[in-house]
């Protein structure tokens, strides 16, 4: 069978130099005056020589008196000497110098006498205190070169020399235009039905570019049809905008126009990077007769497209004008997990930083290109090579930063299983005088305590039941970290219980229905806190595992048992009633179970786990834990030691 590859992938330096080849970028991008004060940002289009030298005349360095330096050689300590009204003048700073003078003293080493001389007691060289004609600012001196991107600090020496225009390079203008039949326009506040999505791409590209200094708008969407397509891009290519960007449609699908219509305006140079993501990305130069201008496919993915944007997009607008593109700041960072990728595509990888133990540690993130928020949530991102396999747990590579460095102090990491009330931690902590910021990837308790062996958290959130000592989590931390020296404290008792939905329309109130033939469970991955409470009120109640229908279908978290009861493709699952409530479902109580963190010793004294700690203990945070329904705090804060009951 012949399989339809519809790309060519290329590296992602030769797709860009591709562009580079072909562009002809001093035709596109014109010049023109600006007012100075109005050019930070912007690159000159010529060298600026200086008008005027600054300061442009001898002027006094300091508050004191203007002297003739020769007049005043004999001066000693024990032999001052005086200055008649006329030998000198008084100036303050910025003053030009008098007719004749050529130094200045510190009014600090002046006696002003009565009679109207002036004492000094150490003589005055030559320019002392003088800042001379042109010491800053030489008139007709080169000042600026071309191709130069202008600072805060050019404007203040342009000024000064007199430049009050100059010509700048054409600021680079940009319009995206979204595409797709089911991509619903923001403006309008959509309630999204299945199959439609809410346009967002746009303002991230605006966003982005506004931050590169590129002019950056976007049109409404265009549906997939080619006639309203080609329209919309005929319409931006005979705008003012230099590069006009199509969103989605980069791909195979049927409605996949992207490439056909770049080919009808322009010729397409590159379709295919490799890149995960953003793999399906387009260039293009369009025609003389449309103007000459950049063509770029973005994938449609959110994650896709900013890949698109940050490594194929800014570096040409940035060629276009002439400026040098920065790079982010990296740092060194340790691995958390092991991340196999693909041979022959250089992934992008999102992971969540944290400063533990006198190192940075990274965890990955999602990998899917759908997850803007791996974006929000990064905060940083490590790129696995072209010809790599994978990075294993363990190993150190550099991150790119996504946010300053000094904010890496100010994050708590914590791994292990989710719970809401991390939630309410994350935004509470945000409120503090100094704010600090939860990094929380959610991998299960078993997944925690994994984290808090391998050094590579401040805390994990866990909820392990052991059926034959009744205690919670102790016997677990014996068994999996015996020589770890660890403190557990416990954030909350919650209430577990069947998730069913609204009105509870079967009738389920405790395990035995789950033996019924008309109830279908949805159940919890192995190793997760909730599906061991499950086996063992199973084993209590004298139900075989294999007599639950679905007890076979896992699923992740709490939500996503609840949203398989809400779309019906289960009658219910074990899981907190905070769940249950967020989807407006009912809740059959079954159990109360502690849900601890865990905190390595060496962890304890960190000021971020001290503010957690401190904050836990707040009544406020405890009121705000059970207004969510579903938990007790009579032991939030507390901590624990084995074998203590449930109050
Ligand atoms: N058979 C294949 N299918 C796909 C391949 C492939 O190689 N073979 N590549 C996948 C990869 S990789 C990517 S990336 C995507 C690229 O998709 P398209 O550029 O064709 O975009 P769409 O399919 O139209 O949309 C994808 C997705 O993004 C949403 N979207 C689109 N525009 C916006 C917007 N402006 N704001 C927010 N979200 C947007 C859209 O609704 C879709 O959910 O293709 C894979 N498929
Ligand atoms: O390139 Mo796609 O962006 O891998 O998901």
């Amino acid at each position: 069978m012949k399989r339809n590859i519809y790309l060519d992938t290329v590296p992602m330096d030769e797709a860009v130099a591709k562009v580079r080849a072909l562009l002809d970028r001093h035709a596109l991008i014109g010049t023109e005056t600006v007012p100075t004060h109005e050019a930070t940002g912007r690159v000159t289009a010529e060298a600026v020589y200086a008008r005027l030298s600054s300061p442009t005349y001898h002027s006094a360095a300091m508050d004191g008196i203007a002297v003739c330096a020769e007049r005043t050689f004999s001066a000693r300590e024990d032999e001052p000497l005086r200055l008649a009204p006329g030998e000198f003048v008084p100036v303050n700073t910025g003053n030009a110098l008098p007719k004749g003078m050529d130094a200045v003293i510190m009014i600090e080493n002046v006696v002003m006498n009565a009679d109207g001389t002036a004492s000094i007691e150490a003589p005055a060289f030559p320019w002392q205190h003088v800042r001379r004609i042109g010491e800053d600012i030489v008139a007709t001196e080169l000042l600026i070169p071309q191709n130069h991107e202008l600072n805060a600090y050019d404007i203040g020496a342009l000024l000064s020399a007199g430049i009050w225009e100059l010509s700048v390079r054409e600021r680079v203008r940009a319009c995206f235009i979204p595409t797709g039949d089911e991509v619903l326009d923001f403006h309008d506040r959509p309630e999204p039905r299945p199959g439609q999505v809410v346009e967002s791409n746009s303002q991230v590209f605006v966003s982005l570019a506004r931050a590169w200094g590129i002019d950056a708008r976007r049109v409404p969407p265009v549906p997939d049809r080619p006639e309203a397509l080609t329209a919309a891009v005929t319409q931006a290519l005979a705008s003012d905008a230099h590069i006009v960007v199509i969103g989605a449609g980069s791909s195979a699908g049927a409605k996949d126009y992207t490439r056909s219509i770049m080919e009808s305006v322009g010729t397409v140079l590159v379709h295919g990077i490799k890149a995960m993501p953003g793999k399906p990305s387009l260039l293009g130069v369009a025609d003389a007769a449309h103007g000459g201008k950049l063509l770029v496919g973005a994938p449609g993915y959110p994650v896709s497209a900013v890949v698109c944007f940050e490594e194929l997009l800014a570096p040409l607008a940035a060629w276009l004008e002439g400026r040098v593109r920065g790079r982010r700041r990296t740092v060194e960072v340790e691995l958390t997990r092991r991340v196999p990728s693909k041979l022959g595509m250089e992934e992008f990888l999102r992971v969540s930083i944290g400063h533990v133990g006198g190192k940075h540690v990274a965890t990955p993130l999602s990998r899917g290109a759908g997850m803007i928020t791996t974006m929000t949530r990064a905060q940083g991102i490590c790129r696995i090579p072209v010809n790599s396999e994978g990075v294993d747990q363990g190993e150190h590579l550099r991150a790119e930063l996504l946010v300053p460095e000094e904010a890496l102090e100010r994050t708590l990491v914590t791994v292990g299983s989710h719970d809401n009330t991390i939630d309410l931690l994350a935004d509470a902590l945000m409120g503090l005088e100094n704010p600090i910021r939860i990094a929380s990837t959610h991998v299960g308790s078993m997944g925690g305590l994994m984290a808090v062996k391998n050094g590579s958290c401040h805390m994990a959130g866990t909820h392990l039941f052991d059926p034959e000592t009744g205690d919670y989590n102790f016997p677990f931390i014996k068994k999996y970290l015996p020589d770890m020296d660890t403190v557990l404290v416990n954030l909350a008792v919650r209430h577990q219980g069947l998730i069913v939905a609204a009105g509870n329309p079967k009738g389920i109130t405790g395990v035995a229905d789950l033996a019924r033939d008309d109830v279908r469970f949805i159940n919890r991955q192995r190793g997760a806190g909730t599906r061991i409470l499950l086996d063992w009120h199973l084993s209590q109640a004298g139900i075989a595992p294999s007599s639950v229908a679905g007890y076979d279908k896992e699923e992740f978290t709490h939500m996503a048992v609840a949203v398989n009861v809400l779309t019906g493709a289960a009658d219910c699952g074990l899981g907190i009633m905070a769940a249950a409530r967020a989807l407006g479902l009912d809740f059959a109580p079954l159990a109360r179970e502690r849900y601890d963190l865990l905190i390595p010793r060496a962890c304890l004294d960190d000021p971020r786990v001290q503010a957690v700690l401190a904050l836990i203990k707040t009544e406020d945070f405890r009121t705000r834990i059970e207004a969510l329904g579903g938990y007790e705090t009579a032991l939030t804060g507390q901590i624990m030691t084995p074998g203590l009951p449930l109050p």
